[in-house]
């Protein structure tokens, strides 16, 4: 039997390609992506990543299995990855400040993740809520190992690049593939399909995730 990810993974393939296509990612490459709009990605990712250490922790306490509770709490607090660290770096160089964030509202994309994922950890199974989460690691690994070899001309694009393709980064996405798959051997088939399907979402978020960014997406009134 395949393993439930290398199910989710053919069924989102499009999604992923367009993702590995995004001329937000080819820019980023290149060297070419305005450097404002790198800003707009950083703080709507901002949202995003406060979020995502919020539901880690409210999945984890879901959770009686001890390594995927550590796991999960480890994540929530930014220790899995060394993602966080970088970002402070990122937020110092390009100046945007606390009070720059409080006027900057969450982007509408972002938004719909956001709660894409909450709804699965209200409405969901413990097992969907965390599946919510790996397009996060699994996508942006594969991004990293994508553009790594070409690496980034701007200093800051590259150390963007060199994050996701770390051992470390590398080491969390192993980990959270290797606890969907459990989960899905443990999981009914309707258990099952719900996985697929938020992982599928999550992907589809992520797509849009770039474009948000690329058109610097606001509310519109
Ligand atoms: C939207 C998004 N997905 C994934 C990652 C990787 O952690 C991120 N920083 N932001």
């Amino acid at each position: 039997m395949p393993t439930i990810t290398s199910i989710m993974r053919t069924q989102a393939e499009d999604l992923w390609n367009k993702s590995f296509n995004h001329p937000f990612i080819k820019e980023l490459s290149k060297g070419t992506l305005p450097m404002d709009t790198f800003r707009y990605y950083l703080k709507q990712d901002h949202y995003y990543l406060n979020n995502f250490s919020i539901l880690h922790k409210r999945i984890a306490d879901k959770i009686d299995e001890p390594q995927i509770k550590q796991f999960l709490i480890a994540g929530s607090e930014g220790l899995n990855d060394g993602e966080n660290e970088i970002r402070e770096t990122f937020f110092k160089e390009l100046t945007i400040t606390a009070e720059e964030m409080g006027t900057t509202p969450i982007a509408p994309n972002a938004y719909s993740y956001v709660s894409h994922m909450y709804h699965e950890l209200n409405e969901g199974t413990t097992a969907s809520a965390c599946t919510a989460l790996l397009p996060c690691y699994w996508l942006y690994n594969e991004i990293g190992k994508q553009l790594i070899a070409d690496g980034s001309p701007i200093e800051l694009y590259q150390q963007f690049i060199e994050t996701y393709d770390s051992p470390e980064f590398t080491e969390a996405t192993n980990q959270m593939i290797q606890i969907i798959d459990q989960f899905g051997e443990q999981a009914s088939d309707g258990e099952r399909q719900r996985m697929i399907t938020a992982f599928v979402r999550s992907s589809y978020y992520e797509l849009n995730f770039w474009e948000m960014a690329y058109v610097h997406e606001e509310w519109h009134n």
